[in-house]
């Protein structure tokens, strides 16, 4: 990549044709992804999928069976630990000594990262800081709440400046308020520090945080690309109708020029631009109890529709316009 003065920049992560094998299984199939710096990429997939797999390797954690992973252009085969420098890692099992403080913890960490004394103090202080956690620095681990004690996890992650952080499902387990707060903290990261993020997750609000997401399923990748462009993918913008004769309301739609379908939720017409559409969508109908509503797809159809189901209205016909 390019940087701006003209001169070649690093990839934040560069993994190409990675294969991963645990014994006979085949975890991760010929997967290709990048990133320059400062994106935000999410991997998306079922149980199984290969995400953790994927991870694990460009961590160090295990090594790739096929296939090259860099971090800054350090290949984690040749320089594990000059790429592990550039990494911040935030894992699904709680890795904090939980009778330890909040600043002992980060203090560990920096030392075993080789961070200078002073470094390392003023460091923690912007850190506590930046997270909030400055007044509970004194307090065990095990006295937080899930929520706070992740927020440490995070905290920790980013103490010896690595310009790219790795975190396998950041908040699993943690209730809806806590998720929020993680996430303002890893969207804070990315303003303030201009870190480079990729995560696995199950929950698909969360895919919307990235720049880039990737759906992987039974260790290849299935979609991959922006919000935006997984969405438009998907031919499952609608109109629904209801009413009090749903059966006289597809016979008017269709007579009108519309494909009309009756759905579970009334009657559904497809098209890309519901919202051009409904006042004509209004003027064919003449039935008791009207109601029209505007869909769009979202997150959850476009990951249905990839893992193989038919989400709402995915693979649906769109509507005949007069
Ligand atoms: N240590 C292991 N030994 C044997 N098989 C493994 C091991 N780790 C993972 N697998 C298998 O590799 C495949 C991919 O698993 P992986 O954990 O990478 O998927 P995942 O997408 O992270 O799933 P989850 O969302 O459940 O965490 C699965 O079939 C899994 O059973």
């Amino acid at each position: 990549m390019t940087g701006p003065s003209g001169t070649e920049t690093p990839a934040a992560f560069e993994i190409t044709g990675l294969v991963v094998r645990h014994g006979k299984v085949t975890a991760v199939r010929d997967v290709s992804i990048a990133s320059p710096p400062g994106r935000v990429t999410a991997l998306l997939g079922p149980n199984g999928a290969g995400k953790s797999s994927l991870l694990s390797v460009l961590s160090t954690a295990s090594r790739p069976d096929e296939g090259t992973v860099r971090v800054f252009g350090h290949d984690v085969r040749a320089e594990p630990t000059a790429a592990r420098r550039r990494l911040g890692l935030v894992f699904q099992e709680r890795t904090l000594d939980k009778e330890l403080s909040v600043e002992r913890n980060l203090w560990f960490h920096a030392r075993l990262f080789g961070m200078a004394r002073e470094d390392a103090r003023a460091r923690i202080d912007l850190m506590l800081d930046l997270f909030g956690l400055a007044d509970r620095r004194g307090q065990a681990i095990e006295e937080l709440s899930g929520g706070l004690a992740r927020r440490v996890e995070i905290a920790r992650a980013l103490l010896h400046r690595p310009g790219l952080i790795v975190l396998d499902e950041p908040t699993n387990g943690l209730d809806p308020s806590a998720r929020a707060a993680v996430w303002a903290d890893l969207l804070l990261l990315r303003r303030e520090l201009g870190v480079t993020i990729l995560y696995a997750t199950h929950y698909m609000d969360e895919a919307e945080y990235a720049d880039e997401i990737v759906i992987l399923a039974k260790g290849r990748i299935v979609r991959q690309g922006s919000l935006g462009e997984l969405k438009g993918s998907l031919d499952s913008s609608r109109i629904v109708v209801t009413c009090a004769d749903h059966g006289a309301a597809v016979r008017q739609l269709r007579t009108a020029g519309f494909d009309a379908l009756l759905e579970p939720g009334g009657v559904a017409v497809h098209c890309a631009d519901p919202e051009a559409l409904i006042a004509q969508v209004v003027r064919a109908l003449d039935v008791p109890g009207l109601t029209l509503s505007v869909h769009h797809p979202s997150m959850n159809d476009v990951y249905l529709a990839a893992a193989g189901h038919d989400g709402p209205g995915a693979g649906r016909g769109s509507v005949i316009t007069r």
